[in-house]
């Protein structure tokens, strides 16, 4: 069952390392991320058939630069180096390295002028993704040059005999038009793999180690009724069966219906012990007055273990917390090297006393793998495609204090929403799409009198991954019945708005 092929990942802290991973993933070849600083025995112990060297912050001229063991280079395995990693391997085989005059962010022009190994069918030109300081401004003795761009000479370097690949740009991004392309050559041209993984191996795999870290021990696990915890709950359910108690908190920061939805769709669905909480008070008492959006993050982090903390007492010493985190709530809720976008609750909102050991099978997953893994195990459509919620709640989108008549007014109206959006068939095209309150109130006339009332924005956008996203484009028809019902429907609002930012530079969430 263990795939026989691996393709080590060798960090450096670039921005897009499991963006690398997953891309090598999508073509069937099981991979591995390891620092930078992983010892070469190990290394040669896990025997891969390829190895990648992912960008990175530093400079590789610089003081402490991130640097690998020179002995790699003489195993026989192929290596591909990505921006920082091909930069490093210029330089150590003498190259000149140096800080570019023209930097590069974003789309470039790519002239390919060599087709063997990582370019094997790709085409002259190509539109490629950049975002770099410095660039390799010679090439080492016995390297080719295999591509340029207007401002960089080395765009891409080879030497085929020793299998090693360089490119400055970043393959790994959507927006690299032959990105993909070029990382199947590199697994499949140049290192042999024949594919040997797959999404099944994934669930059995992970079942078995969860097997082994469980042991006899009891589980309870944090199930929202979201994609990633129901996957997550399954998959531990698989493994581990009765030692699994799901706890569902209800703390009143829930869409309309959607605690009653939860409990019945599980109750009917699964046959997993399931709890449901309710906490609402409580939440709401934590959160009063609180502004801050990092701040209320952080509270309800915290206040989530609480409940887990008590309700494992009352069910009689669980040891393991099993989480549906996914790579984004990771990345964005910051690393050793990647800057803190905003505190997931589930990871970046944690306390620090916290008593149980996390199980996150999903982890280093995105969330259009974790939709596959859930079909992989038969989840029903309804769960797998289900649109994201974040576990904060509607905390995060009523901007500024929390009150029951801002919470009335986003749930009524992300209710009207949801409706219009499905009616207009868009929900399975529309990655996300809810209401947010911004705390703005202005001036409008309604039936001859002036209000003075809410603003409500519409949020809508088109991702696969939640990294990156785009507006959506809803139909003006459609944009038009959902302004006209909420504000007829909903009282104090006299105002709607429509949020057409993508992700950089806003995130999804407005908090
Ligand atoms: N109301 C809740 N009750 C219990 N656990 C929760 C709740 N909300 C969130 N969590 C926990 O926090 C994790 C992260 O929440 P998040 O919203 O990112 O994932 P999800 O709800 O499982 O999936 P989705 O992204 O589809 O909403 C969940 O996987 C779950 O473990
Ligand atoms: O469980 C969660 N806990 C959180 O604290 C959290 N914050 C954002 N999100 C969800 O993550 C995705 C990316 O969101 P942003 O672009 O707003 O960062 C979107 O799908 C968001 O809904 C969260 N999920
Ligand atoms: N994205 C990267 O790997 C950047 C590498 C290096 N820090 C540069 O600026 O050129
Ligand atoms: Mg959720």
């Amino acid at each position: 069952m263990n795939p026989q092929e691996l393709v080590l990942i060798i960090d450096f802290g670039g921005q897009y390392n499991q963006l690398i991973a997953r891309r090598v993933r999508e073509q069937n070849v099981y991979c591995e991320v390891v620092p930078y600083h992983t010892p070469i025995e190990k290394i040669k112990e896990k025997n891969p058939k390829g190895i990648i060297f992912t960008g990175g912050p530093a400079s590789v001229y610089g003081e402490n630069a991130p640097a690998c063991d020179r002995e790699i280079f003489e195993l026989g395995i192929p290596i591909l180096g990505i921006c920082y990693g091909g930069q490093l391997m210029a330089q150590m085989f003498g190259g000149k390295v140096n800080r570019a005059s023209s930097r590069e962010y974003g789309r470039v022009e790519l002239h390919i002028q060599d087709r063997e190994g990582i370019f094997h069918d790709i085409p002259d030109h190509s539109k490629c993704w950049m975002s770099h300081t410095d660039f390799i401004e010679v090439a080492p003795q016995g390297f080719e040059i295999t591509a340029f761009t207007d401002n960089c000479p080395v765009a891409a370097m080879k030497n085929s005999e020793k299998k090693l690949y360089a490119v400055q740009f970043h393959p790994e991004v959507e927006h690299s038009e032959k990105g993909k392309e070029m990382i199947r050559n590199f697994l499949y041209e140049v290192c042999k793999c024949s594919g040997d993984w797959n999404m099944h191996d994934f669930v059995e795999k992970t079942i078995q180690e969860i097997k082994e870290k469980v042991g006899d021990k009891k589980v309870l696990c944090a199930l929202s009724g979201g994609v990633d915890s129901s996957v997550a709950a399954v998959l531990v359910h698989r493994a581990v069966g009765d030692q699994l108690t799901c706890i569902f908190v209800d703390h009143g920061l829930l869409r309309k219906d959607e605690g009653d939805q939860v409990e019945k769709t599980f109750k009917e669905k699964f046959h997993m012990n399931l709890v449901r909480v309710n906490v609402a008070d409580r939440f709401l008492g934590k959160l009063k007055g609180v502004i801050d959006p990092e701040a209320k993050r952080k509270i309800i982090g915290e206040e989530f273990i609480r409940v887990f903390e008590e309700e494992s007492d009352k069910l009689g010493k669980m040891d393991f917390l099993v989480q549906g985190t996914v790579y984004p709530d990771v990345i964005e809720s910051g690393t050793d090297t990647a800057a803190v976008i905003k505190s997931h609750h589930n990871v970046g909102g944690l306390p620090e006393d916290m008593e149980f050991a996390l199980i996150e099978p999903l982890r280093q997953l995105f969330k259009d793998e974790v939709r596959k893994v859930g079909e992989e195990l038969g989840i029903p459509e309804e769960i797998v495609w289900r649109q994201p919620f974040p576990g904060p709640g509607l905390a995060i989108r009523v901007l500024g204090e929390i009150t029951e008549e801002k919470l009335h007014i986003v749930r009524e109206s992300d209710a009207i929403l949801r409706e219009e959006i499905r009616k207009g068939g868009l929900h399975r095209e529309i990655w996300q799409y809810f209401t947010a309150l911004p705390n703005i109130r202005s001036v409008g006339v309604m039936g001859d009198e002036r209000t003075y009332s809410h603003t409500v924005a519409i949020r809508a956008v088109t991702s696969s991954d939640g990294m990156t996203a785009d507006w959506a484009r809803i139909p003006y028809e459609v944009l038009e019945r959902i302004s006209n019902r909420i504000v007829n429907e909903v009282d104090n609002v006299n105002r709607i708005v429509y949020d057409i930012t993508s992700k950089p530079p806003s995130t999804i969430e407005w908090e």
